[in-house]
């Protein structure tokens, strides 16, 4: 066991790392718990073009590392391992690393959400060279393509209609023959000139070209008859899970397993306790926005902290 801190952050995304930056430069010396791989979901893609400050666009694993970085350099303790258990309900919440316990006075959690993926061929290899998992991030990059969109709920409508914007013609690919979405969210998209709906499809392997998605192997769901999709770009919406799993039957879940904060702040049902990123989030799911609430939840550890001296 060691000293007991002010702060430990779980994650080190751009929740974690923002809630990093902002409370080592309140010099409350925050352990970060980094997870196996540093930097979160922006590891995966290539070139991110919408984060303000950076007008030549940034490739996500650069800009994870500046972030790392800036952190660093104001005194976060960095520690590249999972968080396999926690109790965070007493007023020392206790970390643990396998057998290595961790403790302190705060904790801000920021493990992210992970997109569910489709788990073919071809998916791994191609993702962020044609294939992703977030039009507002990557529609841009698809101008004058076709595009399938896999998904039937209100996310894949939302994202077939705004790739609209972008692509010459949008197919939802979707396994059975009518939608989940609401009627709204349905109707809207199957107006719209540009979708197409490949009914009872579901992606059998993605190809690719030259190391970009070149087309994508469809199968009927119900004949079990293969074709060929010349579609150029791939993005899954078929949902995101929060990585929650970790603090079930201690913080207060909603009924998709996303962390309930009382909004506007970043406080958890537990004292203490404090959440962030795309683990709170179900509607935005963005870097900026991330970063902004791992700012919050610094300001709220912050305040919770000197409120303990008072
Ligand atoms: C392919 C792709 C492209 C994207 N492109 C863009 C874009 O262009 N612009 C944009 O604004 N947004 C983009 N996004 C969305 C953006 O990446 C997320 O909204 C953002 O990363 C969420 O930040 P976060 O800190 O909440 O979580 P994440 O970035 O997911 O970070 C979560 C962190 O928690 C860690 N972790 C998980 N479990 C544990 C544990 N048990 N112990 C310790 N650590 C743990 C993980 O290792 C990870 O470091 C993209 C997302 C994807 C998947």
């Amino acid at each position: 066991m060691s000293e007991i801190r002010d702060v430990i952050i779980i994650g080190s995304g751009p929740a974690g790392y923002t809630a990093a930056l902002y409370t080592a430069r309140a010099n409350m010396k925050p352990l970060v718990f980094e997870g196996f791989q540093f930097g979160g979901a922006l590891m995966q893609t290539t070139e991110v073009e919408n984060y303000p400050g950076f007008p030549e666009g940034i490739m996500g694993p650069e800009l994870m590392d500046q972030w790392r970085k800036q952190a660093e350099r104001f005194g976060a303790e960095l520690v590249s391992d999972d968080v396999t258990r926690v109790d965070l309900a007493g007023e020392i919440k206790k970390v643990w690393v396998g057998d290595d316990e961790y403790q302190a006075k705060a904790v801000i959690l920021a493990t992210g959400s992970a997109f569910r993926p489709l788990n073919v061929p071809g998916e791994n290899e191609l993702m962020g060279r044609g294939v992703s998992a977030c039009a507002t991030c990557d529609g841009f990059f698809f101008r004058d393509q076709h595009i399938a969109v896999v998904g039937g709920g209100d996310t894949a409508m939302e994202e077939a209609t705004f790739l609209t914007k972008f692509a010459s013609k949008v197919t939802i690919v979707h396994r059975r023959d009518e939608f989940r979405a609401s009627k709204v969210m349905a109707e809207r998209a199957l107006a719209n000139p540009k979708i197409e709906v490949a009914w009872n499809s579901a992606v059998k392997e993605i190809n690719g070209e030259g190391g970009k998605v070149s087309s994508v192997d469809l199968v009927d769901t119900v004949t079990g008859e293969t074709r060929e999709l010349p579609a150029t770009g791939l993005f899954i919406a078929i949902g995101h899970d929060p990585r929650s799993e970790l603090f079930k039957g201690q913080v207060e879940l909603d009924e998709s397993g996303y962390v309930k904060v009382a909004s506007p702040s970043t406080r958890t049902n537990l004292e203490g306790v404090f959440a962030a990123g795309d683990l709170v989030d179900h509607t935005y799911q963005q870097a900026v926005t991330a970063a902004g609430t791992g700012c919050a939840a610094a300001l709220d550890a912050e305040r919770y902290i000197a409120s303990l001296s008072d």
